[in-house]
């Protein structure tokens, strides 16, 4: 008869022991066969342990990856600077994002119509009333564009277009996704606003449009299939139906007027595609690079993207990490928190904004706004040492609101009598946040300064490759591999 093994007696009292404890009447060669099998199990988990150091190690010796903040006010072009890298960098998932583009676009265009339907009503409004009534609210109300049965009849006919935008907020809105409580349009600044989708993370509302697989177990990416063309719901069909009352609106003499007189300048603000109706409401319509550089979609919360970038001489590779936030008021709180580790901060200032204001509050003027942002950003000791590089951007609408005899001086009281020629303002405007680095820098810094227009892709392809060259240099040295 095999001889039994005693049990020890905390076994009785420990679960755990309990749990691991040996058979109770165990044999000898059942005993000999355990502890094979555990000496086996414990050279595994030796080797594994093994293995984990030598790549902890690795890891340490690999170089660090290179971090960009991208920072500035909501439209700033933050989310667009940060699409000329993945179109540079990774063209493949830039191009198997263009289905979801594509019902951005689809809400941008619908955007617009309401926005112009909207001041329509307003004209109708004023111009119902009686000219004594009429003259109580403005001085200039009598010459306010008539509409007349002709666009009330288009109007009529393209209101029909507001349920394509429901629809598509509402499934493009994940929820917890969105922002949760929209604002009463309580001032005049926002009165021409309605609300504006707005995400926080790319990854859940892309997906909504993605097509997933071509039966292979891969994704297409050709473009025509990523889009599916028999869904029920894409506003696609609508809205090629509706092209040429959508043409003539946005044609229409009255229309441009009212505009005009409610100054509202669509071709300046953000997600504008009415000049381009014909290709955006063709059916089997596929967005464009440009186009997708054009779109507007407002960020929420904060998204970090990665991507593998290599030198200019092809040799090396270095992981770099884009994290794209918010850049609404009550967004920036959360920036904080991602300053103590950045190699690079790209700080957009959108110069074009000099006669405009804060969605978000009306009393502040987005150039003000700006300088005060860039000045904070400056004076934080967190970032003594992250490279801060600025950019004044949007300086094809800044261009063209200067030939058009808006004039600088008239908001910034201290541009005084310089000429009001885009060459001027922009080295003033240069000058300005360059002096505010100076004085706010705890030390002293290289002023790294860009004008960009972040939706041409070629002039932004040239600024980025060189910052991204500029920043795996200093990588390199960092890591000591050149010296
Ligand atoms: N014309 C012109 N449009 C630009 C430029 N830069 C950005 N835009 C447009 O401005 C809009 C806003 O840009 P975004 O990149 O979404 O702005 P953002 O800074 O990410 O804004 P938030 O997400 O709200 O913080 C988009 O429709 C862009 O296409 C520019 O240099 N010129
Ligand atoms: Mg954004």
């Amino acid at each position: 008869m095999p001889a039994r093994v005693p049990r020890r007696p905390m076994e009785d009292i420990d679960p755990f022991a309990n749990a691991i404890a040996p058979p109770e009447n165990e044999s000898l060669q059942e005993r000999e066969l355990r502890l094979q099998k555990e000496r086996a199990a414990r050279q595994i988990s030796e080797a594994i342990d093994a293995e984990l150091s030598r790549e902890q190690a690795f890891e340490k010796k690999r170089p660090k990856p290179v971090k960009i903040l991208l920072l500035g006010q909501s439209e700033s072009g933050k989310s667009t600077t940060l699409k000329n890298f993945q179109l540079m960098y990774e063209p493949k998932a830039f191009k198997a994002e263009r289905a979801s583009w594509r019902a951005i676009i689809q809400l941008n265009i619908v955007r617009s119509v309401r926005i112009i339907l909207d001041a329509i009503s307003r004209a109708q409004n004023i111009g119902g009333r009686p000219a004594s009534a009429r003259s109580s609210v403005s001085s200039q109300d009598s010459a306010f564009p008539r509409v007349d049965s002709e666009l009330v009849a288009l109007k009529m006919r393209l209101s029909s277009l507001l349920e394509v935008e429901q629809q598509l907020m509402k499934r493009l809105s994940v929820p917890g996704e969105v922002e949760p409580t929209e604002r009463p349009l309580a001032s005049s600044s926002r009165r021409h606003q309605p609300r504006e989708l707005a995400v926080n993370s790319t990854v859940v509302w892309q997906g909504v449009f993605r097509r997933t697989g071509d039966g292979n177990g891969r994704e297409s990416l050709d473009s025509d299939h990523l889009v599916d063309w028999d869904d029920p719901e894409d506003p696609g069909v609508k809205l090629h139906a509706c092209r040429d009352d959508l043409k003539r609106l946005w044609e229409h003499p009255t229309v441009q007027a009212i505009l005009e007189k409610q100054s509202i300048r669509l071709q300046e603000s953000a997600g504008f595609f009415l000049d381009s109706i014909d290709a955006v409401t063709s059916l089997r319509y596929i967005p464009t690079d440009d186009h997708i550089l054009r779109a507007r979609l407002k960020t929420l919360g904060v998204s970090e993207h990665r991507m593998r970038l290599s030198d200019p001489t092809g040799g090396m590779s270095r992981d770099f990490r884009i994290f794209d936030v918010g850049g609404t008021r009550s967004l920036r709180a959360a920036w904080v928190s991602y300053f103590d580790d950045m190699d690079a901060i790209i700080f957009l200032a959108p110069i074009s904004a000099f006669d405009q204001v804060l969605t978000e509050d009306p009393t502040v003027n987005r150039l003000a706004d700006s300088y005060k942002l860039w000045t904070t950003i400056n004076s934080n000791k967190l970032l003594q040492k992250t490279n801060l590089i600025l950019f004044l951007n949007k300086i094809d609408i800044m261009q063209a609101k200067l030939a058009a005899g808006i004039r600088l001086s008239d908001f910034v009281d201290s541009y005084g009598r310089r000429p009001n020629d885009f060459d001027s303002a922009s080295k003033y405007l240069k000058k300005q946040f360059q002096a505010i680095l100076k004085q706010n820098s705890p030390t002293p810094r290289i002023f790294y300064c860009h004008l960009t227009n972040v939706i041409d892709t070629k002039s932004t392809r040239y600024v980025l490759a060189g910052i991204k060259d500029m920043l795996m240099r200093a990588n390199l040295q960092e890591s000591h591999l050149i010296l």
